[in-house]
């Protein structure tokens, strides 16, 4: 059969990243309470191709998933990233893998236990030496500093969404970096709350006030105290309930020099 992708092609424009984007897959991804948690993740993986091929070598990469569907997780990155770089001939390798990973939380005064879902992924490149960033998006809830002074009564809040993101020298738990970001609003979110709780959150959010600025600067300062951190970028976005648009914040502090 013709092999359309090996053909030469002459416009001489090198492609940074090419491959297969949105593979849902199942994944075990490590779970500090409960040793392993089984999730399904959208998968990305990319190749650079160089100017003088027509096209990559798409199902090469599926085919690479399905030799370690027994077992897709972070110990696994830097292998499949081997073995893509190597069946595809290619300088640089990248996967994606994003998923929705559970905790279990519980209510702050009833102690009802529910899960709540985080929003993670892992994204990994390798040329000559493999790089790892961890994303976990971590929702809150913030209160307007601003509105609470201002108002009679009340003051406007709203869900805000923080993303984190880290590179590290030892491993991390996702877990602990929810709990450190969720230090950083004015109260966190729950699954699961009864009136008790529900009287707490409230009043909890109303004595914690914060700025989108606030929630950045905590973040950065909570971050900076972790050596175990190399680098680090955190987002904040809160969804205004008194606006038609988000107020939004980001930080970064690379130590890897
Ligand atoms: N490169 C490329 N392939 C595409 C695209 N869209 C669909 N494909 C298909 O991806 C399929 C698999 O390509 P290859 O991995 O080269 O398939 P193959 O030749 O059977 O596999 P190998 O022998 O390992 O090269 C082909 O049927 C392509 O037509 C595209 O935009 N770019």
């Amino acid at each position: 059969m013709p092999d359309m992708q090996k053909r030469p092609d002459h416009r001489r424009i090198p492609i940074a990243k090419v491959g297969v984007k949105d593979i849902s897959y199942p994944i075990v991804v490590m779970d500090k309470n409960h040793s392993l948690q089984h999730t399904v993740a959208r998968i990305n993986m990319y190749v650079d191709l160089p100017h003088h091929f027509k096209g990559t070598h798409m199902s090469r990469f599926v085919e690479i998933l399905n030799r370690h569907r027994e077992h897709i997780g972070l110990d696994k990155l830097e292998p499949i990233l081997d073995e893509v770089k190597a069946r595809l001939g290619s300088a640089s390798a990248h996967v994606e893998i994003q998923f929705p990973y559970f905790i279990e939380k519980k209510a702050p005064v009833s102690g009802a236990k529910s899960l709540m879902e985080y929003s993670c992924e892992f994204k990994a490149s390798m040329t000559d030496t493999l790089d790892f960033v961890l994303v976990v998006k971590v929702p809150l809830t913030s209160l307007c500093p601003c509105s609470k002074e201002l108002s009679r009564a009340g003051a406007h809040n709203q869900r805000s969404v923080m993303t984190v993101r880290v590179r590290y020298r030892e491993f991390i738990w996702i877990e602990d970096l929810v709990e450190l970001i969720e230090q950083c609003g004015s109260s966190p979110l729950y699954s699961l709350l009864k009136r008790e709780d529900e009287k707490y959150v409230t009043e909890q959010a109303y004595d914690n006030p914060r700025f989108v600025e606030d929630m950045v600067r905590e973040a950065y300062s909570r971050l900076a105290a972790v050596e175990n951190i190399t680098w680090f970028s955190v987002e904040a976005e809160n969804f205004e309930s008194i606006h038609n648009h988000s107020a939004y914040a980001a930080v970064e502090l690379d130590r890897r020099a």
